[in-house]
């Protein structure tokens, strides 16, 4: 593993005109994974994401990459609605690569390869913004992919997504992980937190109420207010 884990968040704050969004997140993650972070509307998941990736400054606290400076590269996040470049399918995936420093030849020929990896192949010469959402999320997570992050912060990718299309991204999810990328996934689907998950991230009003492994917090969560999420977003009976 490299030396960006164990990542260890320490009182993370953001507190825009004195709001508490992020209100003193603790949190610490192992290498390996995937890690889905629950919790209602508003309770700050997507801003903690977009703080671990840099698109968000906070107000105070610390985020400790195994003791290294924050990486210029290995953390990348895939957002619900991914912007599309105006150009092809191929260069949307290739682009991600020029500031590694690849050539064209070699970008290109790895972009085709992780396009066949998330089931694009054949459609590299194809707009990019014309194809459907599900092909957009599979899009994204092969620009994503190609850079073999240390780090992949996915915002709630399935969202948009019918079942067939989501049980797609779940897979390919898997298949990331599988390649050594820590993942760690905001979702509203209890169902999808149970399937892909290894652990669970509980956050309310700007904290981390609870880290459990998957089984643990479905059968046993440690709070009320746990308990009251997981009652009302599930529809069906846990049968694990
Ligand atoms: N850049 C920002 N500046 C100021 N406030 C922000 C910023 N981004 C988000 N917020 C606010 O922070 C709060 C938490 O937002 P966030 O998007 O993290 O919630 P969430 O847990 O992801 O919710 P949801 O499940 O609805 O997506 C919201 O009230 C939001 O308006």
């Amino acid at each position: 593993m490299s030396a960006m884990f164990p990542l260890r968040i320490r009182d993370l704050r953001f507190q825009p005109n004195g709001r508490a969004v992020l209100d003193g997140v603790d949190l610490e993650l192992a290498g390996d994974g995937i890690t889905l972070v629950l919790g209602p509307n508003g309770a700050g998941k997507s801003v903690l994401l977009r703080t671990l990736c840099g698109l968000i400054e906070p107000s105070g606290g610390t985020i400790d990459w195994g003791g290294t400076v924050p990486p210029k590269f290995g953390v990348t996040m895939v957002f619900q609605h991914p912007m599309m470049l105006r150009a092809s399918v191929l260069e949307n995936v290739a682009l991600a690569l020029k500031p590694h420093g690849i050539g064209r030849g070699e970008r290109h020929r790895r972009a085709a390869a992780v396009l066949a990896r998330v089931g694009l192949g054949g459609r590299e010469a194809d707009s990019a913004r014309y194809l459907s959402g599900g092909e957009k999320q599979r899009l994204a997570l092969a620009r994503a992919w190609v850079t073999a992050p240390r780090l992949l912060l996915l915002d709630e990718p399935t969202a948009s997504l019918d079942p067939s299309a989501t049980a797609e991204v779940e897979r390919i999810v898997r298949e990331i992980r599988t390649d050594g990328t820590r993942i760690l996934m905001v979702t509203h689907n209890l169902g999808q937190a149970t399937r892909l998950g290894d652990d669970v991230v509980f956050m309310s009003a700007g904290r981390v109420r609870e880290h459990a492994p998957v089984r643990r917090f479905f059968a046993k969560p440690a709070s009320q207010e746990a308990r009251l999420f997981i009652q009302g977003e599930l529809p069906w009976r846990m049968n694990f």
